[in-house]
């Protein structure tokens, strides 16, 4: 399986508009690759506060269109990061959009753990309550958005319902790159999973961002990482390698909660 990481810049250099028109030509440029993945909040950045009540979309918003258009053009399973949602009748929400190789949205995952502790995303969004998966032909993808890398019972969650690739869109800060590179590993050894973890390069809102997406195997073995700017972070991997980790190294099989 060939998964391509668009680890987008996203700074107040560029608007909204012209990022979303450059990350749609992005992901088409992964024509050949089984999946793509976007990183968090990458229209407004994830630490741009003030952005998010603006630049709130539908589900079914600009960005939606661009990212379909996108994935049925490249034939790609995409997962489209996130984008500050506006539900009609309730509050903003921190949605990942998943798309089809046709362009289809198969699933939407509203981020349950939100940042910020009584500030920023924690007060301006609501939190997601459902855990999603989705079934592509190899491989198993349970999603989860960023911050949700610190609670490990959430990826416990989404191995009990299949999942066997972890893809966790981010806006990392600098600031803590090191608790995500360790968190990433983390939760690939524990889940015997792989995980696909892609962040933000550049500076919003004054917080500059970790880059250094990530893509570790089930056995903790790091197999790519990018650096701190934009880069597509390009890697092969045997989704076969769940099972026989799994098989040959039966710690799952051990859990007494
Ligand atoms: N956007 C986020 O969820 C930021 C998370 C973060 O900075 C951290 O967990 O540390």
């Amino acid at each position: 399986m060939r998964a391509s990481l668009i680890q987008i810049t996203v700074d107040e250099g560029e608007s909204v508009e012209s990022r979303r028109v450059r990350a749609a030509s992005l992901v088409r440029q992964q024509a050949g690759a089984d999946l793509v993945v976007l990183p968090e909040l990458w229209t407004t950045g994830a630490f741009a506060y003030e952005e998010f009540g603006t630049e709130a979309e539908p589900l079914e918003g600009p960005t939606y269109e661009a990212m379909a258009k996108a994935a049925s053009d490249a034939g790609v399973w995409l997962h489209a990061g996130s984008i500050p949602e506006r539900d009609p009748d309730g509050p903003l929400y921190n949605t990942s959009l998943i798309f089809s190789p046709s362009g289809e949205l198969v699933a939407a995952y509203r981020k349950i753990h939100r940042f910020g502790f009584d500030k920023g995303e924690a007060v301006l969004m609501g939190a997601g309550r459902d855990l999603v998966t989705v079934r592509l032909p190899g491989t198993t993808l349970g999603v989860a958005t960023c911050y949700d890398l610190r609670f490990p019972e959430l990826f416990r969650g989404l191995v009990d319902a299949g999942a066997e690739t972890l893809v966790i869109p981010a806006g990392w800060p600098e600031r803590r790159r090191a608790h995500w590179t360790l968190l990433a590993q983390a939760r690939a050894v524990e889940n015997q999973a792989f995980v696909l973890a892609c962040g933000t390069a550049g500076t919003h809102a004054g917080v500059p961002q970790a880059g250094h997406s990530i893509v570790v195997d089930p056995w903790g073995e790091v197999l790519a990482e990018a650096g701190a700017d934009e880069e597509i972070l390009t890697v092969e991997f045997d989704p076969g390698k769940v099972a026989t980790t799994r098989e040959q190294f039966p710690a799952l099989k051990d859990r007494v909660l």
